[in-house]
């Protein structure tokens, strides 16, 4: 039901973003190389050459006077002040690794709030939802209010920091009635899934990695080497076992996710788990030992009995459900008169090809329809904070712009 409920408000927003543009450019492009153009050396230089390329037709030829060293940057890095970036991350860098230095920055850093991992998000009065920042002296006065030691903030762990250098922290008040924080912070504690849909921008992604760091740490307490307890740096960024010197540090599991072409048809498939109608990119995690290529390769074959021909890179995400994953996004051809689809039942309930008019009807569902169970109708795709939408939505670009 809460798989369900998940998808019932979807904020699908068809956003032909500039990036998405290039991407779509650059992947019509890449394809003229073929696989041999995958190698590490051409790939990064392409993808990067173009993405500039094209931000500088838009902000028009003065760019294209920028030193020839500029062309060989990511576009973050040209559009943002570099000195404030890497002032900003060398901070960073010191607060996660400098145990005083992270006390210092707690002081007068940011605090969210979860309650047995779900965000704790504040309605605004034109009914938007934002994620509070409370101060630490906010934490520790709520704390002491409930009766509780107000040093537990300590136990906070480092997210990030913001544009003014002000340090992140998650911190979990699991074991304190929810109503009464609830009160005093004038928010509600809501699951991480429903607060994917109902924050904006950056917010949602900060309160995943916040919610995936606390989850970690509840549980990586002993050392899976002497079964001691383990202990954490103030920042939270490494656990270390003292019996046996283990260092232990937060992990994602490597995942690609793939959205296989012949042309002119994409391929979705579906687990018996989703809710009804919905399709997506294949997916799966990598296994130890191999590349993002093999592994991509491997599962289109498993799933579906395809062999890949060619190989994009689109982009990644982390996701946080159900544990952190390492989402890596590409987008890949097979022979379009070797399109016969053979499923593993055990992996996925269904598999098909879909024309770019259905694919197109599919991104343009809001909330799809229901019949009177509840469950939806029509066949319908990811929501578009998942990296699956982003493929299929940067594919139907592509088939505009070839047709
Ligand atoms: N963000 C997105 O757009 C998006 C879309 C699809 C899938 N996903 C995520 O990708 C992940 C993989 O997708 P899937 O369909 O293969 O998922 P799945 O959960 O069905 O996993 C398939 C199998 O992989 C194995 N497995 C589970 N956890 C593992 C781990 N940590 N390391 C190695 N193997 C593991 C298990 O045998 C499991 O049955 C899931 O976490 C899913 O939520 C994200």
């Amino acid at each position: 039901m809460n798989e369900v409920k998940l998808y019932l408000t979807p904020l699908l927003q068809r956003r032909h973003t500039l990036c998405q543009w290039q991407r779509s450019l650059h992947a019509l492009s890449v394809n003229t190389f073929g696989l041999c153009a995958l190698t590490q050396v051409v790939f990064p230089f392409y993808f990067f050459r173009l993405r500039i390329w094209t931000a500088s037709k838009i902000c028009g030829t003065l760019n294209m006077l920028q030193p020839l060293r500029i062309l060989f940057r990511p576009k973050w890095m040209v559009s943002r002040s570099s000195a404030s970036y890497v002032s900003r991350m060398r901070h960073l860098n010191k607060i996660k690794e400098e145990d005083e230095a992270c006390r210092a920055a707690l002081q007068s850093g940011n605090i969210f709030l979860y309650h047995k991992l779900a965000p704790l998000l504040r309605r605004t009065d034109s009914g938007i939802y934002q994620l509070p920042a409370l101060q630490t002296k906010d934490v520790e006065e709520i704390l002491e209010k409930l009766g509780e030691d107000k040093e537990m903030v300590k136990e906070s762990i480092l997210i990030n920091c913001t544009e003014q250098n002000e340090a992140q922290f998650s911190f979990d008040v699991g074991a304190i009635e929810q109503a009464a924080v609830e009160e005093l912070c004038r928010g509600t504690f809501v699951d991480l899934r429903k607060a994917f849909f109902l924050l904006r921008g950056s917010e949602a992604p900060l309160v995943a990695r916040g919610q995936a760091l606390l989850r970690w740490h509840q549980t990586n307490g002993f050392c899976s080497s002497t079964g001691q307890p383990t202990q954490r740096n103030q920042s939270g960024s490494q656990r270390v076992c003292h019996s046996s010197g283990i260092t232990y540090y937060p992990k994602m599991s490597p995942v690609v996710i793939v959205l296989v072409s012949d042309g002119k048809r994409c391929l979705l498939g579906r687990q018996s788990t989703f809710p009804r109608g919905m399709y997506s990119a294949l997916a799966g995690f990598c296994d130890i030992g191999e590349t993002m290529e093999e592994a991509l390769r491997r599962e289109i074959a498993e799933e579906v009995g395809l062999e890949v021909e060619s190989i994009q890179y689109s982009g990644s995400q982390h996701w946080p459900f159900p544990q952190s994953s390492f989402m890596v996004a590409c987008h890949a051809t097979v022979n379009p008169d070797k399109t016969h689809v053979s499923v593993d039942k055990v992996e996925l309930e269904d598999a098909r090809w879909f024309s770019l008019e259905e694919v197109q009807e599919a991104l343009a569902i809001k909330a799809p329809p229901r019949n009177n169970k509840g469950e939806p109708t029509v066949f319908w795709v990811p929501p578009s904070y998942a990296i699956a939408n982003r493929l299929i939505q940067e594919w139907a670009n592509q088939q505009h712009l070839k047709s």
